[in-house]
């Protein structure tokens, strides 16, 4: 096995249930110590595909590898490396946060003081160590996030897998758990974590996989998966006085398109980099046009991704 092999990978992955192909042919890799979006909507097979790396689900065709491993010929080592938080949580016992943790670690072979420093060592991550003595029917449901990521690292796993943990968070909550990741990957852990929307990852994610019907729509950083849906910005200038003839000017060019009248501003999409448009300012300027606004943008990350996937459900 190479030393830089990805954490995980995806190769050429089929799960099908009776007609539903819920994986079909999803193929990726994820290096060491990155953060790896995985969005679509509902159906789209991220659980499903997150249930085989776990090795809890077996592929009807193609392979699954955690740290190079494969969950099918090998699944007790993956499971060993990984983590699963899943997007439910499901009802337990009478037992405080610490025993639950504890019942989880032992589960691990952990033993003695080690297992007692992992274990002071998870809350105290998860901010979890002022409330170990609750039971975990009373926890707040960002507070049973918390606990529910405890669990999946408690074994202290190279890789760790979470479907959906934002699901039901306030904004504090979001943020805080966005930190928790990006801390975890920075001390080496490698993530793959699934949300419904874009722009709910965007921040923590280093790459994204688009996911819809079971088949991969687009791979790469936000800013690539953006720049592919939209080489062009929009551009919104403001003139003074009578703005007919700034429009005749920028009709004729051919860097520029789409070039609409607004109430008091001219709206058109502009191809090219920041600086062919700091060159088109300068020329409109040098043409004698007193301009008094000129902003731009791309297309939000909500329509990115509308634009990527069709809505479609299976
Ligand atoms: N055990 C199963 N038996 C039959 N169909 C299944 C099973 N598990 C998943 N599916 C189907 O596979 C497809 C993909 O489901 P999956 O749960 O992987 O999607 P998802 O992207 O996680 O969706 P959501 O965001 O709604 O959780 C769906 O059509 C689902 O109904």
């Amino acid at each position: 096995m190479v030393a830089n092999h990805p954490m995980i990978e995806l190769r050429r992955l089929h799960r099908f249930f009776g007609k539903t192909k819920a994986v079909n042919d999803v193929s990726f890799e994820v290096p060491r110590g990155t953060v790896f979006g995985y969005i679509g909507p509902n159906g789209a097979g991220k659980t499903t595909s997150m249930r085989i790396l776990a090795s809890l689900e077996l592929p009807t065709y193609g392979d699954a590898f955690v740290d190079g491993f494969s969950v099918i010929n090998d699944p007790d080592r993956v499971r060993r490396r990984l983590g699963f938080m899943p997007d439910y949580f499901g009802t337990y016992a009478d037992v405080n946060v610490e025993e639950y943790l504890d019942f989880f670690a032992r589960s691990y072979g952990l033993i003695g003081r080690e297992r007692h420093q992992r274990l002071q060592y998870v809350m105290h991550f998860t901010g979890l160590d002022v409330l170990k003595e609750k039971p975990i029917r009373g926890l707040s449901k960002g507070m049973k996030q918390r606990l529910c990521l405890g669990r999946a690292m408690v074994h202290d796993p190279a890789v760790l897998i979470l479907d959906e943990p934002a699901n039901g968070l306030d904004p504090r909550a979001r943020i805080e758990l966005r930190e928790m990741i990006r801390e975890l990957a920075a001390r080496g852990t490698t993530v793959l974590v699934s949300s419904h929307i874009l722009t709910e990852l965007a921040e923590m994610c280093d790459r994204v996989a688009i996911l819809e019907r079971g088949q991969l729509l687009a791979l790469g950083t936000v800013a690539e998966i953006q720049k592919q849906q939209q080489p062009q910005r929009e551009v919104n200038v403001g003139v003074l006085g009578d703005p007919t003839s700034l429009l005749q000017w920028l009709t004729v060019r051919t860097d520029v398109a789409d070039v609409r009248l607004n109430a008091h501003s001219i709206r058109f999409a502009h191809q090219g980099e920041r600086e062919s448009e700091a060159a088109l300012l300068r020329e409109m300027l040098q043409a004698g046009f007193a301009v008094c606004e000129f902003g731009s943008h791309n297309r939000s990350l909500e329509d990115v991704f509308l634009a990527v996937t069709k809505g479609l459900v299976q």
